[in-house]
Protein backbone atom coordinates (compact mmCIF):
# COMPACT_ATOMS: atom_id res chain seq x y z
CA UNK A 1 0.00 0.00 0.00
CA UNK A 2 1.22 3.61 -1.06
CA UNK A 3 0.02 7.06 0.36
CA UNK A 4 -0.75 9.74 -0.94
CA UNK A 5 -0.63 13.62 0.45
CA UNK A 6 -4.14 14.96 0.35
CA UNK A 7 -2.29 18.76 -0.86
CA UNK A 8 -0.69 17.07 -3.46
CA UNK A 9 -1.35 13.48 -4.93
CA UNK A 10 1.88 13.60 -6.81
CA UNK A 11 3.35 13.20 -3.17
CA UNK A 12 3.71 9.38 -2.23
CA UNK A 13 5.02 7.41 0.74
CA UNK A 14 5.30 4.28 1.66
CA UNK A 15 3.45 2.99 5.61
CA UNK A 16 6.68 3.61 7.37
CA UNK A 17 7.74 6.87 6.31
CA UNK A 18 4.24 7.94 6.96
CA UNK A 19 3.90 7.01 10.08
CA UNK A 20 8.01 8.36 10.88
CA UNK A 21 6.93 11.22 9.18
CA UNK A 22 3.15 11.67 10.49
CA UNK A 23 2.21 13.90 8.22
CA UNK A 24 3.66 14.86 4.05
CA UNK A 25 6.24 17.19 3.87
CA UNK A 26 3.38 19.94 2.26
CA UNK A 27 1.17 19.53 5.57
CA UNK A 28 -1.16 17.21 4.13
CA UNK A 29 -2.39 14.00 5.50
CA UNK A 30 -1.90 10.98 3.74
CA UNK A 31 -4.72 8.80 2.34
CA UNK A 32 -3.96 5.56 1.25
CA UNK A 33 -4.01 4.99 -2.60
CA UNK A 34 -6.65 2.58 -2.89
CA UNK A 35 -9.49 1.14 -0.73
CA UNK A 36 -8.90 -2.55 -0.25
CA UNK A 37 -11.68 -4.76 0.13
CA UNK A 38 -12.14 -7.62 2.82
CA UNK A 39 -14.04 -11.26 1.51
CA UNK A 40 -17.87 -11.89 2.68
CA UNK A 41 -16.26 -15.01 4.08
CA UNK A 42 -14.09 -12.93 6.36
CA UNK A 43 -17.15 -10.90 7.64
CA UNK A 44 -18.93 -13.96 8.12
CA UNK A 45 -16.18 -15.34 10.24
CA UNK A 46 -15.82 -12.40 12.54
CA UNK A 47 -17.61 -13.87 15.61
CA UNK A 48 -15.14 -17.22 15.59
CA UNK A 49 -11.81 -15.10 15.58
CA UNK A 50 -10.32 -13.20 18.33
CA UNK A 51 -9.76 -9.28 18.18
CA UNK A 52 -5.81 -9.48 17.51
CA UNK A 53 -7.11 -11.95 14.28
CA UNK A 54 -9.67 -9.58 13.49
CA UNK A 55 -6.91 -6.94 13.59
CA UNK A 56 -4.97 -8.52 11.44
CA UNK A 57 -6.82 -8.65 8.89
CA UNK A 58 -8.17 -5.51 8.97
CA UNK A 59 -4.84 -3.35 8.96
CA UNK A 60 -2.66 -5.46 7.01
CA UNK A 61 -3.76 -4.42 3.92
CA UNK A 62 -2.66 -1.12 4.96
CA UNK A 63 0.67 -2.02 6.47
CA UNK A 64 1.44 -4.41 3.65
CA UNK A 65 4.99 -6.82 4.72
CA UNK A 66 6.45 -3.14 6.03
CA UNK A 67 5.74 -4.73 9.75
CA UNK A 68 6.67 -9.08 9.56
CA UNK A 69 3.65 -10.70 10.89
CA UNK A 70 5.18 -11.92 14.06
CA UNK A 71 6.11 -8.53 14.74
CA UNK A 72 2.56 -7.17 13.86
CA UNK A 73 0.97 -10.20 15.88
CA UNK A 74 2.93 -8.74 18.84
CA UNK A 75 1.74 -5.29 18.60
CA UNK A 76 -1.99 -6.84 17.78
CA UNK A 77 -1.75 -8.85 21.16
CA UNK A 78 -0.94 -5.69 23.20
CA UNK A 79 -2.96 -3.27 21.56
CA UNK A 80 -6.40 -5.33 21.94
CA UNK A 81 -5.56 -7.12 25.29
CA UNK A 82 -9.15 -5.57 26.63
CA UNK A 83 -12.28 -5.78 25.89
CA UNK A 84 -14.55 -4.05 23.81
CA UNK A 85 -18.71 -5.09 25.23
CA UNK A 86 -21.58 -3.61 23.56
CA UNK A 87 -24.72 -3.72 26.07
CA UNK A 88 -28.12 -3.05 25.01
CA UNK A 89 -29.36 0.18 27.06
CA UNK A 90 -32.81 0.31 25.49
CA UNK A 91 -34.97 -1.80 22.35
CA UNK A 92 -32.76 -1.12 19.21
CA UNK A 93 -30.05 1.20 20.98
CA UNK A 94 -26.66 -0.18 22.22
CA UNK A 95 -23.55 1.25 23.77
CA UNK A 96 -20.35 0.07 22.59
CA UNK A 97 -17.95 0.60 25.58
CA UNK A 98 -14.52 1.56 24.39
CA UNK A 99 -13.09 2.78 28.17
CA UNK A 100 -11.57 -0.55 29.18
CA UNK A 101 -8.09 -0.05 28.69
CA UNK A 102 -5.48 1.27 30.86
CA UNK A 103 -6.52 5.34 30.35
CA UNK A 104 -10.03 4.65 30.46
CA UNK A 105 -10.87 6.16 27.26
CA UNK A 106 -10.86 5.09 22.93
CA UNK A 107 -7.45 6.61 22.10
CA UNK A 108 -5.59 3.60 23.97
CA UNK A 109 -6.05 1.26 20.77
CA UNK A 110 -4.50 3.83 18.73
CA UNK A 111 -2.14 5.00 20.93
CA UNK A 112 -0.65 1.25 21.62
CA UNK A 113 -0.55 0.57 17.65
CA UNK A 114 1.77 3.63 17.03
CA UNK A 115 4.00 2.78 19.91
CA UNK A 116 4.51 -0.41 19.02
CA UNK A 117 5.02 0.28 14.88
CA UNK A 118 6.83 3.69 15.90
CA UNK A 119 9.22 1.64 17.90
CA UNK A 120 9.57 -1.32 15.67
CA UNK A 121 10.31 1.24 12.85
CA UNK A 122 13.19 2.88 14.98
CA UNK A 123 14.57 -0.06 16.10
CA UNK A 124 15.11 -1.58 12.59
CA UNK A 125 16.25 1.94 10.51
CA UNK A 126 18.42 2.74 13.39
CA UNK A 127 16.35 5.90 13.04
CA UNK A 128 17.91 7.97 15.96
CA UNK A 129 15.55 9.83 18.71
CA UNK A 130 12.05 10.41 17.48
CA UNK A 131 9.88 13.46 18.98
CA UNK A 132 6.35 12.58 18.88
CA UNK A 133 4.43 15.97 19.24
CA UNK A 134 1.19 15.49 20.05
CA UNK A 135 -1.93 18.42 20.65
CA UNK A 136 -4.68 16.95 22.88
CA UNK A 137 -8.56 18.30 23.87
CA UNK A 138 -8.01 15.56 26.92
CA UNK A 139 -8.26 12.11 26.14
CA UNK A 140 -5.12 11.67 23.48
CA UNK A 141 -2.83 13.03 25.87
CA UNK A 142 -3.08 10.14 28.34
CA UNK A 143 -3.33 7.59 26.05
CA UNK A 144 0.02 8.63 23.74
CA UNK A 145 1.82 9.71 27.33
CA UNK A 146 0.85 5.89 28.42
CA UNK A 147 1.55 3.85 25.36
CA UNK A 148 4.93 5.32 24.85
CA UNK A 149 5.99 5.69 27.95
CA UNK A 150 9.39 4.08 28.59
CA UNK A 151 9.36 3.15 24.55
CA UNK A 152 13.39 3.68 23.49
CA UNK A 153 14.08 6.24 21.17
CA UNK A 154 11.17 8.28 21.31
CA UNK A 155 10.58 11.82 23.70
CA UNK A 156 6.78 12.63 23.63
CA UNK A 157 5.93 16.33 23.82
CA UNK A 158 1.81 16.89 24.89
CA UNK A 159 0.61 20.37 24.32
CA UNK A 160 -2.64 20.48 25.98
CA UNK A 161 -5.09 23.54 26.37
CA UNK A 162 -4.42 25.30 30.12
CA UNK A 163 -7.92 24.83 32.07
CA UNK A 164 -9.91 23.15 29.82
CA UNK A 165 -9.58 19.32 30.61
CA UNK A 166 -10.54 16.96 33.43
CA UNK A 167 -8.33 16.93 36.32
CA UNK A 168 -7.99 12.96 35.85
CA UNK A 169 -7.00 13.81 32.07
CA UNK A 170 -4.55 16.07 33.38
CA UNK A 171 -3.40 14.08 35.96
CA UNK A 172 -2.62 10.97 33.18
CA UNK A 173 -0.56 13.35 30.99
CA UNK A 174 1.34 15.41 33.37
CA UNK A 175 2.59 12.80 36.23
CA UNK A 176 4.23 9.58 33.89
CA UNK A 177 7.78 11.35 34.16
CA UNK A 178 10.38 9.71 32.17
CA UNK A 179 10.27 10.26 28.43
CA UNK A 180 6.85 11.98 28.13
CA UNK A 181 6.96 16.23 29.44
CA UNK A 182 3.61 18.08 29.41
CA UNK A 183 3.30 21.76 28.17
CA UNK A 184 -0.05 23.60 29.21
CA UNK A 185 -1.06 26.05 26.78
CA UNK A 186 -2.82 29.62 27.02
CA UNK A 187 -5.52 28.54 24.67
CA UNK A 188 -8.00 26.19 22.86
CA UNK A 189 -6.71 22.74 21.53
CA UNK A 190 -6.48 24.43 17.97
CA UNK A 191 -4.14 26.93 19.02
CA UNK A 192 -2.11 23.32 20.34
CA UNK A 193 -2.81 21.70 16.98
CA UNK A 194 -2.00 24.74 15.21
CA UNK A 195 1.36 25.10 16.91
CA UNK A 196 1.95 21.25 16.32
CA UNK A 197 1.47 21.51 12.62
CA UNK A 198 3.53 24.75 12.60
CA UNK A 199 6.70 23.13 14.46
CA UNK A 200 6.34 20.39 11.28
CA UNK A 201 7.12 22.80 8.82
CA UNK A 202 9.96 24.64 10.82
CA UNK A 203 12.84 23.89 9.28
CA UNK A 204 15.15 25.02 12.11
CA UNK A 205 12.88 22.62 14.73
CA UNK A 206 13.10 19.69 11.97
CA UNK A 207 16.84 20.37 11.91
CA UNK A 208 17.80 19.71 15.17
CA UNK A 209 14.57 17.06 15.70
CA UNK A 210 13.33 13.94 14.00
CA UNK A 211 9.67 15.02 15.11
CA UNK A 212 6.39 13.17 13.97
CA UNK A 213 2.76 13.21 15.54
CA UNK A 214 0.23 10.83 17.07
CA UNK A 215 -2.76 12.46 16.64
CA UNK A 216 -4.88 11.10 14.32
CA UNK A 217 -3.18 12.80 11.51
CA UNK A 218 -1.12 9.88 12.09
CA UNK A 219 -2.10 6.73 10.07
CA UNK A 220 -0.72 4.30 12.72
CA UNK A 221 -3.42 6.51 15.33
CA UNK A 222 -6.04 6.63 12.26
CA UNK A 223 -6.05 3.60 10.96
CA UNK A 224 -6.74 0.74 13.89
CA UNK A 225 -9.64 2.38 15.06
CA UNK A 226 -11.60 0.43 12.78
CA UNK A 227 -11.36 -2.39 14.61
CA UNK A 228 -13.93 -0.69 17.21
CA UNK A 229 -16.32 -1.34 14.62
CA UNK A 230 -15.51 -4.74 13.53
CA UNK A 231 -15.11 -5.53 17.32
CA UNK A 232 -19.26 -4.42 17.84
CA UNK A 233 -20.28 -6.05 14.46
CA UNK A 234 -19.95 -8.99 15.75
CA UNK A 235 -22.12 -8.57 18.89
CA UNK A 236 -25.02 -7.26 17.63
CA UNK A 237 -27.74 -9.30 17.01
CA UNK A 238 -30.08 -7.48 14.52
CA UNK A 239 -31.39 -7.96 10.89
CA UNK A 240 -31.85 -4.23 11.00
CA UNK A 241 -29.71 -2.03 9.44
CA UNK A 242 -26.94 -0.37 11.80
CA UNK A 243 -25.98 2.85 12.62
CA UNK A 244 -22.87 4.00 14.86
CA UNK A 245 -23.23 7.06 16.66
CA UNK A 246 -19.59 8.60 16.95
CA UNK A 247 -19.56 11.21 19.39
CA UNK A 248 -16.92 13.37 17.46
CA UNK A 249 -13.91 16.11 17.77
CA UNK A 250 -11.01 15.48 15.57
CA UNK A 251 -13.33 13.44 13.48
CA UNK A 252 -10.17 10.47 13.37
CA UNK A 253 -12.77 7.55 14.97
CA UNK A 254 -16.01 8.42 12.55
CA UNK A 255 -13.76 9.03 9.76
CA UNK A 256 -12.53 5.29 10.64
CA UNK A 257 -15.33 3.92 10.97
CA UNK A 258 -16.35 5.30 7.32
CA UNK A 259 -13.06 3.44 6.03
CA UNK A 260 -13.83 -0.08 7.73
CA UNK A 261 -17.77 0.75 6.09
CA UNK A 262 -16.29 1.05 2.68
CA UNK A 263 -13.77 -1.67 3.06
CA UNK A 264 -16.48 -4.18 3.70
CA UNK A 265 -18.14 -4.18 7.20
CA UNK A 266 -21.97 -3.81 6.67
CA UNK A 267 -22.68 -0.78 8.42
CA UNK A 268 -25.41 1.61 6.61
CA UNK A 269 -25.03 5.28 8.77
CA UNK A 270 -22.87 6.94 11.08
CA UNK A 271 -23.89 9.69 12.48
CA UNK A 272 -21.44 12.52 14.15
CA UNK A 273 -22.46 13.51 17.25
CA UNK A 274 -20.99 16.95 18.35
CA UNK A 275 -21.31 19.34 20.93
CA UNK A 276 -21.75 23.38 20.55
CA UNK A 277 -18.59 23.01 18.85
CA UNK A 278 -20.33 22.36 15.20
CA UNK A 279 -18.05 22.95 12.10
CA UNK A 280 -18.87 19.57 10.86
CA UNK A 281 -22.80 20.33 11.68
CA UNK A 282 -23.34 23.74 10.18
CA UNK A 283 -20.82 21.62 6.61
CA UNK A 284 -23.32 19.06 6.76
CA UNK A 285 -26.40 21.68 6.58
CA UNK A 286 -24.76 24.17 4.06
CA UNK A 287 -21.69 22.35 2.28
CA UNK A 288 -19.55 25.85 3.72
CA UNK A 289 -17.00 24.64 5.68
CA UNK A 290 -16.42 27.16 7.90
CA UNK A 291 -13.63 26.23 11.16
CA UNK A 292 -14.41 28.61 13.91
CA UNK A 293 -12.69 28.70 17.22
CA UNK A 294 -13.71 25.80 19.84
CA UNK A 295 -15.34 26.66 22.80
CA UNK A 296 -15.20 25.16 26.14
CA UNK A 297 -17.77 22.59 26.91
CA UNK A 298 -18.75 19.57 29.70
CA UNK A 299 -17.67 17.07 26.58
CA UNK A 300 -14.13 18.62 26.52
CA UNK A 301 -12.16 16.29 24.46
CA UNK A 302 -14.31 17.07 21.92
CA UNK A 303 -13.98 21.19 21.84
CA UNK A 304 -12.57 21.03 18.75
CA UNK A 305 -12.81 24.23 15.56
CA UNK A 306 -11.49 22.67 12.86
CA UNK A 307 -11.16 18.75 12.79
CA UNK A 308 -8.07 17.50 10.62
CA UNK A 309 -9.67 14.26 9.72
CA UNK A 310 -12.59 15.84 7.56
CA UNK A 311 -10.49 16.41 4.65
CA UNK A 312 -10.13 12.52 4.66
CA UNK A 313 -14.08 11.90 5.29
CA UNK A 314 -14.59 14.23 2.08
CA UNK A 315 -11.85 11.94 0.13
CA UNK A 316 -13.44 9.03 0.98
CA UNK A 317 -16.46 10.03 -0.56
CA UNK A 318 -14.27 11.43 -3.49
CA UNK A 319 -15.65 14.68 -2.50
CA UNK A 320 -19.09 13.88 -3.90
CA UNK A 321 -21.40 15.88 -1.07
CA UNK A 322 -24.70 13.80 -2.32
CA UNK A 323 -22.50 10.57 -1.46
CA UNK A 324 -21.81 11.30 1.57
CA UNK A 325 -24.77 12.74 3.16
CA UNK A 326 -26.49 9.11 2.37
CA UNK A 327 -23.95 7.62 4.83
CA UNK A 328 -23.06 10.90 7.35
CA UNK A 329 -25.50 12.79 9.30
CA UNK A 330 -24.20 15.22 11.69
CA UNK A 331 -25.89 16.84 14.89
CA UNK A 332 -24.75 19.01 18.00
CA UNK A 333 -25.81 19.15 21.64
CA UNK A 334 -25.82 21.87 23.73
CA UNK A 335 -24.13 21.14 28.11
CA UNK A 336 -27.58 21.30 29.25
CA UNK A 337 -28.85 18.95 26.95
CA UNK A 338 -25.95 16.55 27.48
CA UNK A 339 -26.73 16.79 31.47
CA UNK A 340 -30.22 15.56 30.69
CA UNK A 341 -29.49 12.54 28.98
CA UNK A 342 -26.66 11.82 31.82
CA UNK A 343 -29.43 12.08 34.04
CA UNK A 344 -32.21 10.11 32.04
CA UNK A 345 -30.22 7.06 30.85
CA UNK A 346 -29.59 6.71 34.64
CA UNK A 347 -32.28 7.31 36.06
CA UNK A 348 -34.33 5.14 33.18
CA UNK A 349 -31.76 2.09 32.52
CA UNK A 350 -29.69 2.67 35.52
CA UNK A 351 -26.41 3.27 32.99
CA UNK A 352 -24.10 5.85 33.41
CA UNK A 353 -22.61 7.85 30.82
CA UNK A 354 -20.03 10.31 30.41
CA UNK A 355 -20.75 13.55 28.66
CA UNK A 356 -19.17 12.18 25.42
CA UNK A 357 -20.84 9.05 25.69
CA UNK A 358 -24.55 11.19 26.27
CA UNK A 359 -24.06 13.09 23.22
CA UNK A 360 -23.67 10.24 21.31
CA UNK A 361 -26.90 8.62 23.19
CA UNK A 362 -28.48 11.92 21.71
CA UNK A 363 -27.38 11.76 18.10
CA UNK A 364 -28.50 8.54 18.28
CA UNK A 365 -31.73 8.78 19.73
CA UNK A 366 -32.48 11.72 17.18
CA UNK A 367 -31.44 9.26 14.02
CA UNK A 368 -33.77 6.63 15.01
CA UNK A 369 -36.81 9.20 15.50
CA UNK A 370 -36.79 9.65 11.52
CA UNK A 371 -35.26 5.99 10.92
CA UNK A 372 -37.13 3.71 13.06
CA UNK A 373 -36.07 0.51 10.56
CA UNK A 374 -32.16 1.00 12.22
CA UNK A 375 -30.72 -0.48 15.10
CA UNK A 376 -28.05 2.16 16.38
CA UNK A 377 -25.16 1.50 18.83
CA UNK A 378 -23.41 4.52 20.26
CA UNK A 379 -20.05 4.58 21.21
CA UNK A 380 -18.75 5.17 25.02
CA UNK A 381 -15.60 6.60 24.48
CA UNK A 382 -14.46 7.70 28.33
CA UNK A 383 -15.48 6.49 31.78
CA UNK A 384 -17.46 8.36 33.35
CA UNK A 385 -14.47 8.64 36.08
CA UNK A 386 -12.78 10.92 33.99
CA UNK A 387 -15.56 13.65 33.90
CA UNK A 388 -16.48 13.39 38.03
CA UNK A 389 -17.40 15.98 39.16
CA UNK A 390 -19.53 16.47 35.92
CA UNK A 391 -21.46 12.87 36.20
CA UNK A 392 -21.76 12.89 39.43
CA UNK A 393 -23.82 16.28 39.65
CA UNK A 394 -25.57 15.55 36.46
CA UNK A 395 -26.83 12.31 37.55
CA UNK A 396 -27.32 12.22 41.21
CA UNK A 397 -25.05 8.88 41.15
CA UNK A 398 -22.10 8.45 43.29
CA UNK A 399 -19.00 7.50 40.35
CA UNK A 400 -17.17 4.02 41.22
CA UNK A 401 -12.96 5.38 41.11
CA UNK A 402 -11.19 2.21 39.24
CA UNK A 403 -7.73 1.38 41.08
CA UNK A 404 -6.05 1.94 38.10
CA UNK A 405 -6.62 6.20 38.20
CA UNK A 406 -6.47 6.20 42.39
CA UNK A 407 -2.77 5.70 42.27
CA UNK A 408 -1.92 8.45 39.81
CA UNK A 409 -4.58 11.58 41.94
CA UNK A 410 -1.54 12.13 44.72
CA UNK A 411 0.90 12.02 41.79
CA UNK A 412 2.26 15.67 41.51
CA UNK A 413 1.80 17.38 38.36
CA UNK A 414 4.89 18.66 36.09
CA UNK A 415 3.96 21.07 33.07
CA UNK A 416 5.55 23.90 31.48
CA UNK A 417 3.61 26.81 30.62
CA UNK A 418 3.60 28.97 27.30
CA UNK A 419 1.22 31.17 25.20
CA UNK A 420 3.07 31.28 22.12
CA UNK A 421 4.49 29.70 19.55
CA UNK A 422 7.92 31.29 19.37
CA UNK A 423 7.92 30.35 22.93
CA UNK A 424 7.57 26.50 22.21
CA UNK A 425 10.18 26.68 19.42
CA UNK A 426 12.33 27.85 21.73
CA UNK A 427 11.24 24.71 24.43
CA UNK A 428 11.58 22.47 20.98
CA UNK A 429 15.31 23.52 20.22
CA UNK A 430 16.34 23.96 23.66
CA UNK A 431 15.07 21.27 25.68
CA UNK A 432 16.41 18.19 25.52
N1 LIG B 1 -10.33 14.31 21.10
C1 LIG B 1 -8.96 14.51 21.08
C2 LIG B 1 -8.49 15.61 20.20
C3 LIG B 1 -7.35 15.11 19.37
O1 LIG B 1 -7.81 14.04 18.58
P1 LIG B 1 -6.88 13.00 17.85
O2 LIG B 1 -7.73 11.80 17.63
O3 LIG B 1 -6.48 13.62 16.58
O4 LIG B 1 -5.72 12.73 18.71
C4 LIG B 1 -8.30 14.45 22.46
O5 LIG B 1 -8.85 13.81 23.34
O6 LIG B 1 -7.23 15.00 22.64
Amino acid sequence: MKYYSLNNKEHHSNFENAVVRGLAPDKGLYFPEYIPQLSTEFISNLKKMDPAEIGKHVISPFVGNEIPEAELQKILEETLSFDFPVKPIEPDVSVLELFHGPTLAFKDVGARFMAGSLGYFIQKGNLGKVTVLVATSGDTGGAVANGFLGVDGIDVIILYPEGKVSDIQEKQLTTLGQNIQAIEVDGTFDDCQGMVKKAFLDNEITDRRQLTSANSINLARWLPQMFYYFLAYRQLETNNKIAFSVPSGNFGNICAGLLAKKIGLPIDTFVAANNANDTITRFMESQNYQAKQSVQTISNAMDVGDPSNFVRILELFGNHFKDLKQHLMAMSYTDSETNKAIRSVYEEHNYLMDPHGAVGYLGLKDFLKINPEYSGVFLETAHPVKFLETVEKASGAKVVMPDSIAGILNKKKKSFQLSTYAELKEFLLEVD
